[in-house]
C-alpha cells in the first residue's frame, strides 16, 4: 500500500470529547487531524469521545484533510472498544499509541480487510520502541507513518525538556532512520507551549532540517508557523528548478550551479522538493 503523497506538514490533535474542536476540524487550514481518544480525553469522557469521533468520521466532510483516530492502548479498559469503533468508522488512519513491536501493527493490519483505505500510524514514544524502530517500520505495508510522542519519551527517559531537545535526539534519530529506510512518513512530536510562536518556529525548523515530514500540533494557533516552515518557499522552488535544468543541460553528468556541483543525487532531492511544492499548491 503506497504512502500518501499528500502533504502532512500540520497534523493537529483534537480531544475527541470536545465537540466544538471536532466541528472545527472540518474548517481549519490543516493537512491532517488526529481525533484523540487517548491522552487528551479524561477517563470519564472516554465513551462520549468514542461515540463523537466515530460519528464525526462516518459523517465525513473533512475535505482535503486526512483524518486519523488515536485509540487507547490494547492494555487499557477502553482499547478493545476503541479499536472496534475506529475500524468501523474507516478513517484514513488509525493511530496506535505506545507501539513497541511489529506484532502490534500486524494484529491491527489483519483486521482491516473491510477498510482497504485505512492505514496504520504508530506512536513512537518509548525507549523500547526506539530500539525496535526498524522492525516496527517494516512491520506491514499498511503502516504509513511514525508519529513521535516526545512527552512520553521524555517521561520514560527521566529527562528534561530543553529547546535543543538534547535528550530526545537518539530517539528522534532512530525513528527517522527507520522511517526513511522503510519509506514511511515521520511526523515530529508536539510543542507544548502553544502560545510561544518563536519557540515553535525554532522546533519546527529543527524538525524540518532533521528530515521530518511535518509536525504534530495541539492548538490551531500553531498551524501557520508550521506551514511556513515545512513549505518550500519561492526561492527554494526556483533553486530546485535551476538545478534540474542545469543538470539536464549538462547532459546528465555533473553540472555546476552558482559555484556548486550538481549531481544526480542533488537532482533527486530537487525533484522531491518540487513534487512536495506541487502537492501543497494542489491542496
Ligand atoms: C491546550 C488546549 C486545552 C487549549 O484549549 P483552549 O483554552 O480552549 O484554547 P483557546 O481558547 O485558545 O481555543 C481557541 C479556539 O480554538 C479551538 N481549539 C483549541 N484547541 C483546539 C484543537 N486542538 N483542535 C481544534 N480546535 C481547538 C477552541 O475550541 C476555540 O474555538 P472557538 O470556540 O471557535 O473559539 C487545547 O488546545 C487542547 O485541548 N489541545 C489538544 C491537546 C491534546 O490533544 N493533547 C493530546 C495530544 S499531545 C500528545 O499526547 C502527544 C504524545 O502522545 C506525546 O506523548 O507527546
Ligand atoms: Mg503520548
Amino acid at each position: 500500500m503506497a504512502v500518501s503523497q499528500l502533504p502532512h506538514r500540520s497534523v493537529l490533535y483534537m480531544p475527541g470529547s470536545n465537540a466544538r474542536a471536532l466541528e472545527k476540524a472540518r474548517q481549519l487550514d490543516v493537512d491532517a487531524v488526529i481525533l484523540d481518544l487517548e491522552d487528551a480525553v479524561a477517563p470519564d469522557a472516554k465513551e462520549l469521545a468514542r461515540e463523537q469521533v466515530t460519528e464525526a468520521v462516518k459523517a465525513g466532510g473533512f475535505g482535503y484533510r486526512r483524518v486519523a483516530i488515536r485509540v487507547n492502548g490494547a492494555d487499557t479498559e477502553w482499547g478493545a472498544a476503541d479499536l472496534d469503533a475506529a475500524i468501523s468508522a474507516k478513517p484514513d488512519a488509525i493511530l496506535l499509541p505506545k507501539v513497541e513491536s511489529a506484532e502490534t501493527v500486524q494484529k491491527l493490519a489483519a483486521r482491516l480487510d473491510d477498510a482497504p483505505e485505512t492505514r496504520i500510524w504508530a506512536m513512537m514514544e518509548t525507549p523500547l520502541a526506539m530500539l525496535k524502530a526498524l522492525e516496527i517500520a517494516k512491520s506491514s505495508p499498511r503502516l504509513e507513518a511514525f508519529v513521535l510522542g516526545t512527552n512520553d519519551l521524555l517521561k520514560d527517559l527521566h529527562a528534561q525538556f530543553r529547546p535543543d531537545r538534547l535528550a530526545l535526539m537518539p530517539g528522534l534519530g532512530l525513528s527517522l532512520l527507520a522511517a526513511k529506510a522503510a519509506g514511511i512518513l515521520c511526523l515530529d512530536g508536539v510543542y507544548n507551549a502553544f502560545k510561544d510562536e518563536e519557540g515553535l518556529r525554532i522546533e519546527c525548523e529543527q524538525g524540518r532540517d532533521l528530515g521530518f515530514d511535518g509536525k504534530t500540533l495541539i492548538h490551531p494557533a500553531q498551524v501557520s508557523v508550521t506551514h511556513e516552515v515545512f513549505s518550500p518557499d519561492a526561492e527554494d522552488v526556483a533553486e530546485a528548478e535551476a538545478m534540474v535544468q542545469a543538470f539536464e543541460e549538462a547532459g546528465g553528468g555533473i553540472a555546476v550551479l552558482n559555484g556548486r556541483i550538481v549531481e544526480n543525487l542533488h537532482v533527486e532531492a530537487a525533484q522531491r522538493l518540487l513534487k512536495r511544492a506541487g502537492a501543497i499548491a494542489a491542496r
